[in-house]
């Protein structure tokens, strides 16, 4: 499979060792200091993309590749305001985009736990829930979008809470999430349930980069011949 990366800091280079050793070939490296290089003619030459750069680059980089025609997994996070725009060039371009903000297989397994714990906690109003995450200082976003996908499934599932706030909690509705910036933190989450009685905490540390690039390229993998709008649930459960 022929590969693009759109963005070459911390993850583009760890997903290229992994694609390499699996026999993927990377016909394209777009970093901030060769954005001239990123030209419809080059990005056509690759089957897939895989777009990790940041809050403020992830969009246009995304709508170019589905303008394109090419298929685009992208992992940035703190962008997610314009998802809706995202969606719908996919339907016009019939294009393919897939998004997850944490490719781990371990961080998918620990949103279905998630999702299990508090649909559990719906019956027990004594414990009251909240969350931490902790991450590298270079981190431009807080809360981590791993952090939004927990707080959403909390809330989707709990009814007691109404919103989540990137501070502690000054209402019982609210989910307080806490972000610390600590190095070399690469990306720890931790959803506490706590009464006057005892504590129940469910935790996931990253001990490195690889689980979210090989996830990235399980992703690519999985797109590069489909069209429409996927995510990391449909690559690893069937959707
Ligand atoms: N979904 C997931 O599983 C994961 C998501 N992430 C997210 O991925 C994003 C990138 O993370 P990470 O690799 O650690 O960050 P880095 O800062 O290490 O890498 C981002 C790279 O993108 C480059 N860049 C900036 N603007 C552009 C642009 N317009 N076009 C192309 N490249 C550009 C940067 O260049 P320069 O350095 O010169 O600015 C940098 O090299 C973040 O949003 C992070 O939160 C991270 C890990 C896992
Ligand atoms: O910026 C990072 O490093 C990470 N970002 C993602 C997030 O915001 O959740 C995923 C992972 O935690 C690492």
């Amino acid at each position: 499979m022929k590969i693009a990366l759109i963005g070459y800091g911390k993850m583009g280079q760890a997903i290229e060792q992994i694609a390499v050793a699996k026999g993927h070939e990377i016909v394209l490296k777009i970093n901030i200091d060769n954005t001239a290089d990123f030209t419809p003619e080059a990005i056509k030459m690759a089957d897939v993309a895989i777009e990790f750069t940041g809050p403020e680059t992830a969009f246009e980089n995304i709508i170019k590749c589905i303008e394109n025609g090419v298929p685009v997994v992208s992992g940035s996070t703190g962008w997610l305001d314009r998802l809706s725009e995202v969606e719908v060039a996919v339907k016009e371009k019939d294009g393919a985009f897939l998004y997850s903000s944490n490719y781990s297989i371990g961080v998918n397994l620990f949103f279905e736990v998630n999702k299990y714990l508090a649909r559990l906690m719906e019956d027990y109003p004594s414990y009251d829930v909240s969350m931490e995450e902790i991450h590298h200082t270079q981190k431009k976003d807080a809360p981590s979008g791993t952090a939004i996908s927990l707080a959403g499934q909390i809330l989707e599932n709990l009814d007691r809470k109404k919103n989540w706030v990137n501070q502690s909690a000054s209402n019982p509705e609210e989910l307080s999430i806490i972000s610390k910036r600590i190095d070399p933190a690469p990306g720890t989450h931790v959803v506490t349930y706590s009464s006057d009685i005892d504590d129940i905490e469910i935790k996931h540390t990253a001990h490195n980069r690889k689980g979210f690039a090989s996830g990235a390229v399980l992703a690519a993998e999985f797109l590069s011949d489909r069209k429409g709008i996927y995510s990391m649930r449909d690559v690893l459960f069937g959707g």
